[in-house]
């Protein structure tokens, strides 16, 4: 669905992403996972078309991406930042239909949407009439991922969905958003930290490191088979908790 040819991005002197080459397989589930500052989210935000590589290329569906074509891309993404990304001023239905608003769907045909998505996304209907400041962290992110599929793109991106969530909670919408996306056969790339999470939600890990990309492969090819000291470092970097007992 996505191919990165030596794609590079530099901040001033930083490199954020240097000579990535990568191929994003259609209708399966990514997971961008790295250390703090590697280039998981400036790889997503490339992908949406948010940035431009310095030097390379991105390829969407066969297609390199143009600054001309951008509007037409970003119909076919949804996008979903932490937090839900809500616009403050505007209840959950009308951040979540702002988009389908420009695009002149009636109102009946906002509102069928809408209920097909609460449900689909485990949201109470009666949230979708609240301002982003009166739900939840999960609600706010759920409205967030229902404003993500309003329009059914083919691809979903996710920039640490989860990130802001109670274990609880967190835990309860991996497991629906894993359900989400067998359903949706939809193509999804999402940036963790959380290692069981990525492995959990994602057929494919692509660990990045100071921009690079390391190894690409299941949780298990990585555990495994890691090209270097570095990829079982950083598996085993999150503590388990019997561990701490
Ligand atoms: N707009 C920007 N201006 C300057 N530097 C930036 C900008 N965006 C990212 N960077 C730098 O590029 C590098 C990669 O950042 P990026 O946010 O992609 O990393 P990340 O892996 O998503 O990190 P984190 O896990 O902490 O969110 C970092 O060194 C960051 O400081």
């Amino acid at each position: 669905m996505f191919e990165l040819h030596g794609v590079s991005k530099q901040y001033g002197p930083r490199f954020a992403l240097r000579d990535v080459s990568l191929s994003i397989a259609p209708g399966r589930t990514t997971a961008l996972i790295g250390p703090s500052g590697a280039g998981k989210s400036t790889l997503l935000r490339m992908l949406v078309g948010l940035e431009w590589p310095d030097a390379g290329e991105v390829v969407f569906d066969g297609a390199p991406l143009h600054r001309k074509g951008l509007l037409e891309h970003r119909r076919r993404i949804g996008y979903v930042i932490q937090e839900g990304g809500l616009f403050p001023h505007l209840v959950a239905a009308d951040n979540a239909a702002l988009l389908a608003r420009t695009l002149g769907w009636s109102r009946p045909r906002i509102a069928n949407r809408l209920e097909t998505l609460a449900a689909l996304c485990q949201l109470p209907e009666d949230a979708l009439e609240r301002y982003p400041a009166a739900l939840s962290g999960g609600q706010r992110q759920r409205v967030g991922l229902i404003r993500a599929l309003m329009l059914d793109p083919p691809v979903l991106l996710l920039d640490e969905p989860l990130g802001a969530l109670d274990p609880i909670i967190r835990h309860a919408l991996q497991a629906q958003m894993r359900g989400l996306f067998e359903r949706l056969g939809k193509t999804v790339v999402m940036v963790t930290h959380d290692l069981a999470e990525a492995a959990y939600l994602a057929d494919t890990l692509v660990l990045l490191r100071d921009g690079r990309v390391v190894q690409t492969g299941t949780a298990r090819e990585l555990l495994d088979a890691p090209v270097e000291p570095f990829v079982t470092d950083f598996l085993h970097a999150q503590r388990s908790l019997e561990a701490c007992l």
